[in-house]
């Protein structure tokens, strides 16, 4: 059966509504799936665990948590055909200076030495509020890594993620 790509878009927007607004970031909202099944693994949204912490982040650190492991070795147990979905692509450089997304997506490495997050499906590039244009999606695909735009719910995601910044 085919996976349905905005269903599981419209979740990850769902995850983004629970972000508490901030000015200085956006309100994401992401899910880890199986790539082979459309199981959803993990969902994530910003600042939903402690610390300055991404959608993307949480869905990964949730995960590893689940599994015992710190983050950084999320690779080693999720499927090695993961998909991410999130409401905004993944960031390639914060004003916090906190390790990017696209960072974190790449060395989700199994074994053979690729990535198992092989796909991330996007529902809208970065705004260039905050860190001018985002070339995150040039260097995933650099590393194999597809990324895919879901169209369709652009100005509802585009809401929430600027729901904290000044009208
Ligand atoms: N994809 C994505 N998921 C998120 O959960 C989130 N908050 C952003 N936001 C990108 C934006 O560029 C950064 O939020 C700012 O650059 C500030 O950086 P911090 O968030 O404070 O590290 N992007
Ligand atoms: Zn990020």
């Amino acid at each position: 059966h085919a996976i349905d790509h905005l269903a599981l878009m419209r979740e990850a927007l769902e995850e983004a509504k629970q972000s508490p607004p901030k000015p200085s970031n956006y309100c994401v909202g992401a899910l880890l799936v199986d790539g082979d099944n459309g199981e959803v693994l993990a969902r994530g949204y910003t600042l939903e665990l402690e610390g300055n912490t991404h959608a993307e982040q949480c869905c990964l650190a949730k995960f590893a948590q689940a599994f015992d492991v710190p983050e950084e070795r999320v690779g080693e147990v999720l499927p090695t055909n993961t998909t991410l979905y999130t409401t905004m692509e993944p960031c390639n450089l914060r004003l916090s200076g906190n390790l990017p997304c696209v960072d974190r997506i790449i060395r989700t490495k199994c074994k053979d030495g690729h990535s198992v997050i092989r796909k991330v499906y996007l529902g809208v590039k970065e705004p260039e509020k905050f860190v001018g244009e985002n070339k995150g999606r040039a260097k995933l695909e650099e590393h194999r890594i597809e990324c895919i735009h879901v169209p369709g719910l652009e100005n509802e995601i585009l809401k929430v993620a600027t729901a904290g910044h000044e009208k």
